[in-house]
Parts: C-alpha cells; sequence; structure tokens
C-alpha cells in the first residue's frame, strides 16, 4: 500500500500553500493541528465538497450552468501516482471512471479557478499514473515473450543439432530424389530447414509437417504420423540391425544429442529410439490363453497386458487364463489382429504326428489285464509272475509298484496291467482308447463264478477284448474246474473244449503250477490277434496310473503303444506337457527309452495326468503347451457338457441316427438273482425288429462303481430293482449324468422301458379314412364348376380334410375339397346316409359312379 497521503503533499498536490489547505480544511470542518497529518479520502472529498459550496458552485445546478457542471462520485476508489522520480506520491481519491472537466464561464472565472485547477492536475496525474502503469505492463509482457522466444529458440537449435547428427548417421548412401524431382545427395538428403530465418512464435507442430524428414524427440515421435511413415522409409532394411550397428548408432547419438535423448534411449536399452513403426501380429488365441502367453505373442512384457487388462477393468495376474473374447479384445486394444485357434488345429497338428508313424509295423507285445472276483487270486497270480519273471535291477532287486509290468517269456514279452480291471477298461474306453489287448479272468475253483466275474466278463465283452480263463487254486482239493467251465457257460463264455473259442487254463498262484501255461496262451491268443506296432519314430501311448511324488513331481507310467518313447522327449499328455526328465522300469532302473507296450514312468510332465490320457511325443514344447491347455479349456467345457448329456433320452437321438436297428442298453441290478432274470428275459423279450433291448450289464447286489463305469462308457440306462448306489458309483452317475432308475415293481420297469423304447421309436404319420361318398350325378356350375352330387355311403364327409377321387376303386386324383353343401347351404360335415354337393378343388373331371374318398392323417406313437 503506498504511504498516506498529508497535509503537506496534498498541498504540493494541489500547487496550495499548506497553511491555506490547513486553513480550507478547518473551515470544512477539518480541522488539522499539522501538515504532516494525513488526510483521509472523505476528508478529501469533503474539502471538494467545501470548496465546491464556498465557491458559490452548489450541487444543485441551474439550467444555465448545466453543461459547466463537474461531478465526482464515489463509486470508484483509486490511487493516483503524482510527480515522478524522488518527489513520486501517491494520492488515494475516490472518483467517477468518467471525470467531465468544463472549463467555468468568465462569469465564474474568479471562484472556480482554484478548483477547476486541482481538479486539473487531479487527472493529469491520474493519466500520467495510467500511462506509467501501462507502461510497465506492456514492458513486462515484451519481456515474458523476449524469454520465451530466447527459450524456444534455444530449445529448437537443440533439437535441429541433435536431429542433425542423427540424420548424418542415417542418411542413405545412394542419392534421394525428393518429392520435387530434385535429387539430394547422399547424406544431404535429411535436409535441414529453417536456417537463419526467424521462426514464427510456436510453428513446431508446421515444423514437423514441412520437414517430415525430421525425427522429433524421443519416444513423442512414434505418435507422429507424418515422421513415422517417412522414418520407416528411412529405416526400412534396417529393421534388424547387427550387434555393430546398435552400437555405432548408440554412441553417435549418445555423443551429440542433448542429455534428455541419451536418457530416453538409455530406457530402451537399444540405443536408439524404436526404429520401427509399432509391428503388427498376428496373435492366435484359442478358447482361453494365459496374460504370459499373450504377451509373449505379442511381444509384450507380461505387466503391460496386465496394464491394458486393468485399463479394460479387467483384473488379471500374469500367470491367470483369460478367455478368449477378452484375450481378443486386449489384443486389438494393443494394436495387434486376432486369430482365432481353432482346437480342432493343434490336435490336428497332434494327429499328424501320430499319423506319421507310417514306418513299418512289427509285432509288438500282448497287454494283458488280470480280472476276477475278490480273492480268487488275481494278486498272488501277478506277485507269482512278477516274483518268477521279472529281471530285478541291480540295486536290491526290489521291484517296485508302477501299476504295470513286463515278462520275458519263451515265446515272447507280455506286459501286464496291474490295475483294478474295471478302472483299466472304463476310464481308457472313456477316452476312446484300447489298452488291453487280453483279459485274463481269474476265476477260484473252489469258489466258481460270483459276481465280480460276471462283471469281468461283461466288461471284457463290452471293450471287445478277448478273455482267457485262469482257474486258479486248483491245488485246492475242493477245487471243481468243470464246475467253472459249466458256469461260464451261462455267461456265453465257452470253452474250448466244449467247442467255443475261449482257452480255460488250471493254474495255481500258490504252488505255480502252470503258469508257464497261461503265459503260453496269452502268447497265443496274442498271436492270433497279430499285434502290430511301429517301433521307431516318435511314441505315443496311453497313461496307465499317476501320482504327485514328493520328490520327483509329476509321476506317470505310461504304457507306449507305438514308436520309441525317450528321455529329453517333449510330449503332451493329456491336459499336460513337459519334457522326458527321467524314465523308469518296473524294477526302478532308469532307462533311456520304451518301445511299444512297454510301461514306463515318467518324470517331467507339468502337472499330474489322469489314468486313460493319451500321450503323445511332439517336435516342440510349445506346441505340447498348446495343445494341453487347449485341452484343459475343452475338457473343462464338456465336463459341463457331460454332466446332462447321457440320460436316456438324451441317447435317443444319438441312437435314432444310427443304423437300422435301434438299440437301448441297460444295465440291471437287482436283490435277488431270480429278479435279474426275470427283468432280463421281459426286458430282453421286448425287442422287435427296429430297436433291440440290449442288457450289457446285470448282477446280483447294490450299484458299484464298476456298474456306473460301464454304464457311463456305454451310454447304459441303469435299472436299480430294490437296490442301490453306493457312494462311489453315485459320484460317478453324477458326474458323467448317467441315467439310473429304481424300480421295486417288475410291471413299472416293463414300462418305462416300453415308454422310452417308444420314444426312441419315436411316431408315425398315419392316414385313416373317414368317409365314402358316392358320386351320383355331376352338375356344371359357372361359379363353383363341376359339383358332384353324391351320397355319403360311409363314415363322415369333412369340409376341410383332404381327399381322393377314386374309379373304379383306382386313385384318380388327390386333392382337397373346394366345397361342401347340403341343399345349397355350406356345411363343415356331411354324414352317412346323406345327400350333398361336393365341389372338388382344381378337378373337374369328376364322373357319376366314381367315389370320394374323405381321410385324416394322424401322428400315431411307435409302440413296442
Ligand atoms: N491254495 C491256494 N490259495 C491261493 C491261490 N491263489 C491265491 N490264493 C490265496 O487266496 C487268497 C486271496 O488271494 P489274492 O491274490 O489276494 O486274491 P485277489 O483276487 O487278488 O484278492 P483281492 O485283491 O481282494 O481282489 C490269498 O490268501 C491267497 O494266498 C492258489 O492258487 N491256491
Amino acid at each position: 500500500m503506498s504511504q498516506q497521503t498529508t497535509i503537506r503533499k496534498l498541498a504540493q498536490l494541489v500547487n496550495t500553500p499548506v497553511e491555506k489547505l490547513l486553513e480550507q480544511l478547518a473551515e470544512a470542518g477539518m480541522p488539522f493541528s499539522g501538515p504532516d497529518q494525513a488526510v483521509t479520502s472523505t476528508e478529501k472529498v469533503k474539502l471538494l465538497g467545501f470548496l465546491r459550496r464556498t465557491h458559490g458552485k452548489a450541487e444543485a445546478p441551474s439550467a444555465a450552468g448545466a453543461p459547466r457542471k463537474i461531478t465526482l462520485n464515489r463509486s470508484r476508489k483509486q490511487e493516483l501516482t503524482v510527480g515522478g522520480g524522488k518527489s513520486r506520491a501517491t494520492v488515494d481519491v475516490v472518483v467517477r471512471k468518467k471525470v467531465t472537466v468544463v472549463r467555468p464561464d468568465g462569469d465564474h472565472a474568479e471562484p472556480t479557478d482554484e478548483r477547476a485547477e486541482i481538479l486539473r492536475k487531479l487527472e493529469e496525474s491520474r493519466q500520467r499514473n495510467l500511462a506509467e502503469q501501462k507502461m510497465l505492463a506492456e514492458a513486462d509482457k515484451r519481456r515474458a515473450e523476449e524469454a520465451e522466444r530466447i527459450k524456444r529458440e534455444a530449445e529448437e537449435a537443440e533439437r535441429r543439432k541433435a536431429e542433425e547428427a542423427i540424420a548424418a548417421k542415417t542418411a542413405p548412401a545412394v542419392p534421394v530424389v525428393a518429392d520435387d524431382g530434385v535429387v539430394v545427395p547422399p547424406k544431404a538428403a535429411p535436409a535441414t530447414h529453417g536456417h537463419g530465418h526467424p521462426k514464427p512464435a510456436a510453428p513446431r507442430a508446421d515444423d514437423r509437417a514441412a520437414a517430415p524428414r525430421h525425427k522429433t524427440r524421443g519416444s513423442n515421435a512414434i505418435t507422429a504420423g507424418a515422421d513415422d511413415d517417412d522414418r520407416n522409409k528411412r529405416f526400412a532394411g534396417q529393421m534388424h540391425l547387427s550387434a555393430s550397428d546398435r552400437a555405432r548408432r548408440t554412441t553417435s547419438v549418445r555423443s551429440r544429442a542433448k542429455p534428455r535423448r541419451q536418457s530416453d534411449q538409455s530406457r530402451t536399452g537399444t540405443g536408439f529410439t524404436r526404429p520401427t513403426a509399432p509391428i503388427v501380429r498376428d496373435v492366435a488365441i484359442g478358447e482361453t490363453i494365459t496374460v504370459a502367453d499373450l504377451a509373449q505373442k505379442m511381444s509384450l512384457k507380461g505387466g503391460e497386458v496386465v496394464k491394458a487388462l486393468f485399463k479394460m477393468g479387467v483384473m488379471a495376474t500374469i500367470t491367470q487364463s483369460i478367455d478368449h473374447d477378452t484375450a481378443a479384445l486386449v489384443t486389438e486394444e494393443l494394436g495387434h489382429n486376432v486369430v482365432r485357434a481353432d482346437a480342432a488345429d493343434v490336435e490336428n497338428v497332434l494327429l499328424a504326428h501320430v499319423e506319421n508313424l507310417d514306418a513299418e509295423k512289427v509285432v509288438r507285445p500282448p497287454v494283458v489285464t488280470i480280472m476276477g472276483h475278490v480273492d480268487h487270486g488275481k494278486t498272488s497270480l501277478l506277485d507269482y509272475i512278477r516274483r518268477t519273471k521279472i529281471a530285478t535291477g541291480e540295486a536290491g532287486g526290489i521291484t517296485q509298484h508302477i501299476g504295470a509290468y513286463h515278462v520275458e517269456t519263451d515265446k515272447g514279452v507280455i506286459s501286464f496291467l496291474d490295475t483294478p480291471g474295471h478302472a483299466a477298461f472304463s476310464s481308457m474306453r472313456a477316452r476312446g482308447a484300447k489298452l488291453t489287448d487280453i483279459v485274463v479272468l481269474v476265476v477260484a475253483a473252489d469258489d466258481g463264478v460270483k459276481p465280480q466275474t460276471i462283471e469281468a466278463v461283461q466288461h471284457a465283452r463290452a471293450a471287445g477284448v478277448p478273455l482267457i480263463v485262469a482257474i486258479n487254486k486248483v491245488d485246492k482239493p475242493s477245487a471243481d474246474p468243470l464246475r467253472v467251465k459249466n458256469e461260464l457257460l451261462e455267461q456265453q463264455v465257452v470253452a474250448e473244449e466244449f467247442g467255443g473259442e475261449t482257452q480255460f487254463v488250471e493254474l495255481s498262484a500258490k504252488t505255480g503250477q502252470n503258469i508257464d501255461g497261461l503265459l503260453d496262451a496269452i502268447s497265443l491268443q496274442a498271436e492270433f490277434l497279430e499285434l502290430r506296432a511301429v517301433a521307431d519314430g516318435r511314441a505315443n501311448g496311453v497313461v496307465i496310473e499317476s501320482a504327485l511324488d514328493k520328490g520327483r513331481g509329476p509321476v506317470a507310467t505310461v504304457l507306449v503303444q507305438q514308436g520309441e518313447l525317450k528321455k529329453g522327449d517333449y510330449l503332451v499328455c493329456g491336459v499336460q506337457y513337459g519334457r522326458v526328465r527321467a524314465l523308469f522300469d518296473e524294477t526302478g532302473s532308469q532307462v533311456e527309452s520304451a518301445g511299444p507296450s512297454i510301461p514306463v514312468q515318467v518324470l517331467g510332465l507339468s502337472g499330474v495326468p489322469d489314468a486313460g490320457d493319451d500321450f503323445v511325443v511332439v517336435e516342440d514344447e510349445r506346441l505340447a503347451k498348446d495343445v494341453a491347455e487347449q485341452r484343459d479349456a475343452q475338457r473343462r467345457e464338456s465336463r459341463l457338457v457331460a454332466q446332462g448329456g447321457n440320460r436316456m433320452e438324451d441317447i435317443m437321438a444319438q441312437l435314432g441316427q444310427g443304423g437300422d436297428q435301434l438299440s437301448l442298453p441297460l444295465i440291471i441290478k437287482a436283490d435277488v438273482q431270480g429278479s435279474v432274470q426275470a427283468l432280463r428275459e421281459a426286458l430282453t423279450a421286448l425287442s422287435t425288429n427296429e430297436i433291440r433291448i440290449n442288457v450289457i450289464g446285470s448282477g446280483v447286489g447294490g450299484i458299484n462303481e464298476s456298474d456306473a463305469q460301464l454304464a457311463s462308457t456305454s451310454k447304459a440306462t441303469i435299472i436299480g430293482f430294490n437296490v442301490r448306489a453306493d457312494a462311489s458309483a453315485r459320484k460317478v452317475i453324477e458326474t458323467n449324468g448317467v441315467d439310473l432308475r429304481y424300480f421295486s415293481i417288475i410291471y413299472d420297469v416293463i414300462d418305462q422301458v416300453k415308454q422310452v423304447a417308444s420314444g426312441i421309436l419315436g411316431v408315425e404319420i398315419r392316414e385313416e379314412i373317414i368317409g365314402n361318398a358316392e358320386v351320383r350325378d355331376v352338375f356344371r356350375s359357372s361359379k363353383f364348376g363341376a359339383v358332384a352330387g353324391c351320397m355319403v355311403v360311409e363314415g363322415v364327409v369333412k369340409r376341410n380334410k383332404p381327399i381322393r377321387v377314386l374309379r373304379d376303386s383306382v386313385v384318380i386324383f388327390e386333392g382337397e375339397l373346394e366345397s361342401l353343401r347340403r341343399f345349397k347351404e355350406n356345411v363343415d360335415e356331411v354324414r352317412n346316409g346323406t345327400e350333398c354337393g361336393i365341389g372338388v378343388k382344381q378337378y373337374n373331371d369328376v364322373k357319376p359312379g366314381d367315389m370320394i374318398e374323405c381321410f385324416e392323417r394322424i401322428e400315431v406313437q411307435r409302440t413296442l
């Protein structure tokens, strides 16, 4: 704030002696004690008013004096600066913006002189002050502009310098033909611009457009279209710089460019600022993809994709899988093209791997599964064979349980699957894999055929695998092999001696009696089956068992079916993949490879595969990973589908598409054998030429897992008659959507099976003749054409039903009724014994004696 105005200053200002001003102030009612006392704005105004009044120029103007009026209002408070240099002072006055100074008339010259003088000086002072402020403001503005200009010019100069440095390095080695046809010599091609010319205040954008060859600074250049295009041209052919090129460019640019540029480049880590436009890639995305994989396909860091996803509102970690749509969106967002990776594509590639094994096939060992009822001696038999036939490894000779092993016999190698029989079948068959070549059915000679024996027969039959019956425990005095043979006869397992095809071997797993006979029988059967496989090349096969080993990670026992599985191979195994880190045989010894029909433990998989999963060796890990991931996604989807896909009704459609005879597969479980028998017979008897009621399994007792597995793989319906499913069976039933129905009345079973079978058969369309009319006469009408005068001789003739015209019992026309009349009245129907007039649509050739047959089409449910 300016210093306060004193009376002395005011006196100086208005050019009046201090004493006189003091007097005037006193007269105006403002006595001041000294000249150094401060005068307020109000007091100044009051003084002015007083002066006006004392000089006879009161506020009320006369009409004549109006033009000479001076108006000073308090509408604005203003600080005035008066004087210059040291005498410069400020005065606070309240004035109107517009001040009118009118020279006083001659009459009043004397009394207004002083006042006019004061006002004039005040105005002059104000004007001076305003001018000075304006001048100062302009000076400030000029200074700011100058500073800005200097700064800009400095920046421009630096930029040009840096660009010239790059241009010098990247100029084409041959002359360049500019747009205007002028040949620009090498190095001069990226011509500089604007040197020596005054630059406009803010011409940078234009500058760039006008001289596109000049790269703008840092990463900003990436967004400048013209720059990018041009830069691409310049760097064409140099996109893949050698290490030395990169180093040279780095140093040269760094040595010349300004510090900021250096830091930009050092950030890229390559020594130059992205010489090309972003490369647009075709990114193949399947059902799902992990963020990391997606990033890799786009050559981006995982974090960048995570960030882009985040911006889209998707929170995902690098290792997380995202669905196809999300992946496609973020890929497009990041400027790349999305290519749909069809699951079938990779599977086809995989299939090609398997089919490529077109080398010569050689005889392969048979794969044998041992099945049988509890305590009939399966384990004993396997143990005996293993103990006596496996050449144990040097390390202690302890065999390890890997779910399978192979033995050397005089007749060749035999591989045994040491897994629960039905599991080996069901899970394998569920995936369409046929693992077992031969089933050895162990039946205790002293116990005979039991439910699980029958179950085993059913499984083997469903899988189309030949049986060899091992009648065990023949060492026992109570052994009765003939009884076994007879009982199996009931299951349609006929011994060779009975004229059948099944080999029966009587043996003792305890004493080892005739074990070799069993091995011989197996070899013979294998020979008969002519088992062959390609022994060389990339392997494929099936997982028999798998587990997660604490120390070794996922361990899978696989059975090689084709080719040779080697250490170091890449393989896809179900939804897992990996590289074979080590291979072990059943003796626990490391092996380098395994050929067809040889079980081997595999280490190195990404996870634990399921038993029954197939494995295929592929050329690279990428394919293995792709297949595994896509399968994983598909398996998840199909699981959902499967949950609802195995109901009895659902199967109908599938069955309906089959061959000539439809089939309804059933598994019957009942509380007593009598019921099983009765149901089996009653239901099988429902079969017709069109549909076969196929009881693929039956037995006494609760519904167990094995039944459920069989039903699942055979798409059969389980009939539970006075029995229930146990927990493990329920799990399988639930997981696979098996159709299970409980009953307690045999007729209900038959009724329901009939209903379902009828559902499979569907409906048929039948025609029913509802009436016959004899044509007695024919009238011609201009309006209706030929109208047949008829007598309904049978049933009823209805207007909306189709008709046929018969002449001498031969159909000569089929069509519709146009009109049905009785005594000129249109009627809807005419009954037997009544005359009527019938007009036949689009048919005029009706004659007396013809018969008009009225019929309707009805849908009839086909039943058994
Ligand atoms: N006398 C005699 N006993 C046998 C023979 N084979 C097995 N056993 C005995 O029968 C019993 C059951 O034999 P396992 O080998 O455990 O029968 P399994 O079929 O494997 O039984 P699960 O594993 O329960 O299904 C054991 O006590 C065996 O010692 C044989 O040939 N003769």
